[in-house]
């Protein structure tokens, strides 16, 4: 049986600046991401890796290539398309997002809250219990101010993985964090993907990370220039 891929990428190539000034920042990229596979993404600044997360995420259009999700065409699509495509991805960045006059519960609930068939007691018990799975349920109603960096991603991963999506993207989420928030953060991805069959693609440059990923990619000056299983566990194991 071949499985279908979550995120299929065929020789994407990405521009910045027009006339004299444009640019080329992603050259041929080719990529195939499947269900329940933890990916991660490092490579030196300006390499292009957001540029071809917010490609994946269809936040940006597709310029020159093929880019499938789910079997869903990106390049060409229509704005209500890549709409009904971002509802099917959880994004978890580094300034996580969070809306400040909103408590915990309610930045999840949020999230539940775009599926118009789901009630309102409905939306409160999966966030709570999403809430509880990232190791929040005595933080329930806090507000964001008053949590750590650590417990606002936390949040913001409940609140991602709360329409059990997918694929989850996620920039630089233990930038901000020390280095026992940033492992128990990717921690508690890890798991919560393992255990929906989530696709997670994480950029990053942190490199003690790198061990909770099932495969690495390096971006060198726009190129893929690596793509292998990753050893780190062997090595850390
Ligand atoms: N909107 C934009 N307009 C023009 N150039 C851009 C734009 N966004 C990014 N760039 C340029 O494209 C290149 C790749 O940027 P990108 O943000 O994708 O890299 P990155 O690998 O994610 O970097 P970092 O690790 O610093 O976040 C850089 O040279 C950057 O200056």
């Amino acid at each position: 049986m071949t499985k279908k891929p979550v995120i299929d990428i065929k020789n994407i190539c990405h521009y910045y600046g027009k006339g004299s000034l444009k640019r080329q920042i992603l050259f041929d990229i080719n990529l195939e991401i499947y269900a329940g596979e933890i990916v991660i993404m490092t490579g030196p600044s300006g390499s292009g890796k957001t540029t071809l997360l917010s490609l994946i995420g269809g936040l940006r259009s597709v310029q020159e290539g093929s880019l499938k999700f789910l079997g869903e065409e990106l390049s060409g699509a229509s704005q209500s398309k890549l709409v009904e495509i971002r509802r099917n991805i959880g994004y978890i960045f580094q300034a996580h997002n969070l809306l400040g006059f909103l408590n915990a519960r309610q930045n999840v609930q949020m999230a539940v809250e775009l599926n118009k068939e789901i009630s309102k007691q409905h939306a409160i018990n999966k966030s709570e219990a999403m809430l509880q799975a990232v190791g929040l349920e005595d933080r329930i109603n806090y507000f964001p101010d008053n949590l750590s960096g650590g417990q606002k991603q936390r949040i913001a991963i409940a609140r991602a993985l709360v329409n059990h999506p997918p694929l989850v993207l996620a920039d630089e989420p233990t930038a901000a964090l020390d280095k026992q928030s940033g492992r128990d953060v990717v921690e508690i991805m890890q798991t919560l993907a393992k255990e929906q069959g989530t696709s997670i693609l994480l950029v990053t440059h942190d490199n003690r990370i790198l061990d909770i990923a099932d495969r690495i990619l390096e971006m060198e000056d726009g190129h893929l220039a690596r793509n292998s299983q990753s050893t780190v566990k062997i090595i850390h194991n």
